[in-house]
């Protein structure tokens, strides 16, 4: 059984809510919660996939403790591993830097040699740019919880199940 590690920054309140609703999704005893203001390296080591979440703050960057910890995270080795990405993110006051926080997480999750999973469509969301795009695609899954609430708990059931299967 793949052990699965699900790491974001506790105190950000709308990507906790997020974060419980994938946990009960998965099973609350398939998945270990780690706080990222405590994780270091040696967290990330002890898992075979990773679910990683986090808001998009001050004009495109990652909230607190995410910024904090990207130099360290950077000198990860994560061959083998698996990697899906949640975020959260507001199309409608920053259509130029759209969930941008996800686009930097990969790119960082990437270089450490780790595989992106759970990319979703781009379609039904609206904006100008994005870090977060690969082609037409999220690479992971976009909840605008300011402008489209109503559709979050569908998109995260749905991102588990695939996500699940990615993971497998
Ligand atoms: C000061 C501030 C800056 C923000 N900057 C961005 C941004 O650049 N891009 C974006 O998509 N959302 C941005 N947002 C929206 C948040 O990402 C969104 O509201 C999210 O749901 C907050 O989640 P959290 O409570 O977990 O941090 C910003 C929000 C605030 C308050």
């Amino acid at each position: 059984m793949k052990k699965i590690g699900l790491f974001y920054a506790t105190k950000a309140e709308r990507t906790s809510w997020v974060a419980e609703k994938i946990q009960k999704e998965f099973g609350e005893d398939k998945i270990e919660v780690v706080a990222i203001e405590q994780a270091w390296q040696n967290d990330f080591a002890a898992y075979d996939c990773f679910i990683v979440g986090a808001s998009t703050w001050f004009d495109g960057e990652l909230p607190t403790y995410w910024d904090e910890l990207l130099p360290e995270l950077r000198t990860m080795e994560l061959k083998g591993k698996k990697v899906a990405i949640f975020g959260l993110g507001d199309q409608i006051r920053y259509p130029e830097n759209f969930a941008d926080g996800i686009g930097l997480l990969a790119e960082v999750f990437e270089g450490d040699g780790a595989t992106l999973v759970g990319f979703t469509s781009s379609e039904g969301y609206t904006f100008e740019r994005s870090r977060a795009l690969r082609g037409n695609q999220w690479c992971g899954l976009v909840i605008d919880l300011d402008n489209q609430s109503e559709q979050a708990k569908k998109k995260i059931k749905e991102w588990c199940e695939q996500v699940k299967k990615e993971f497998a």
